[in-house]
């Protein structure tokens, strides 16, 4: 892993006092957070903390007016042609075109990013193995599993060659086994290939005692730290109920 004159990794994604409001109400209060490079990050929250509206500012699917957003480097305002080229997203909501290949939508994605047809084939087929779809490349989208497509939805997110990954709730409406495979398999794209991930999730079992963890509720950030430092001597789920709850009483 690269370091810079501190001796610290550099930073995926740096998020330093961002807020974000729907009329009068505040969605995101001043937050911010760094996923440093070859890091899998986890940003948990119940339904409602914040943590899509924060994908969106991130995507700039929303403009930022407070705060700043980086991505490697890269003010997504000032420089978002950068910035976004180095963002891969797999959003909430199911994105892929069910009538068509996984190839098909894979090259979709490619052109919209630029690449040429050789060599977006070359890419897909480095990506679907990658995500272990190898055989399912000329598979249309509605003949995959729930998880197979999930797995398709992050080799399409992977095509461009993105070093930040963010994943929206990536395992809602999975069964167990699905769930595991695609936790699985994003450890394994920050380990081999050095990406730093933001992986948004309420489901507290898919975090380890390392993993770097901010907690957002209700749009402001009640801490972020690793996990095993959260949950001090009881478990996660402890800790993180101590922190909502005392929040939501407040
Ligand atoms: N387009 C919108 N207009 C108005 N309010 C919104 C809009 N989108 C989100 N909100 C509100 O902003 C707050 C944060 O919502 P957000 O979707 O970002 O949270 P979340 O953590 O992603 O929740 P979930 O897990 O349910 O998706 C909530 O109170 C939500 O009702």
């Amino acid at each position: 892993m690269a370091t810079d004159a501190n001796n610290l990794p550099p930073l995926a994604l740096d998020v330093e006092g961002v807020s974000h409001s729907y009329g009068s109400l505040k969605a995101l209060d001043e937050v911010s957070l760094r996923v440093p490079e070859g890091v899998f990050a986890a940003l948990l929250g119940i339904n409602g903390a914040g943590k899509t509206t924060l994908f969106s500012l991130i995507t700039r699917l929303y403009d930022n007016v407070t705060g700043s957003i980086k991505v490697w480097g890269h003010d997504v305002r000032r420089k978002p042609g950068p910035a976004l080229a180095e963002l891969g997203v797999v959003f909430q909501s199911r994105s892929l075109d069910r009538d068509l290949s996984v190839w098909q939508n894979l090259s979709y994605h490619a052109a919209l990013h630029g690449m040429s047809r050789s060599e977006s084939r070359a890419r897909a087929e480095a990506v679907v193995d990658l995500v272990r779809l190898g055989d399912k490349m000329d598979s249309r989208v509605a003949a995959l599993s729930g998880g197979q497509a999930r797995r398709a939805e992050i080799a399409r997110a992977l095509m461009h060659g993105p070093r930040l990954l963010l994943l929206d709730e990536p395992t809602v409406g999975l069964d167990v086994k699905s769930r595991l495979e695609v936790v699985e398999l994003v450890r394994d794209l920050v380990s081999k290939e050095g990406v730093g991930v933001l992986w948004a999730t309420h489901l507290l079992d898919e975090i380890r005692p390392a993993d770097q963890v901010t907690v957002l509720h209700k749009g402001q950030v009640l801490a972020d730290a690793p996990a095993d430092e959260i949950s001090g001597e009881g478990t996660l789920s402890d800790a993180f109920l101590a922190l909502t709850g005392r929040e939501a009483a407040a």
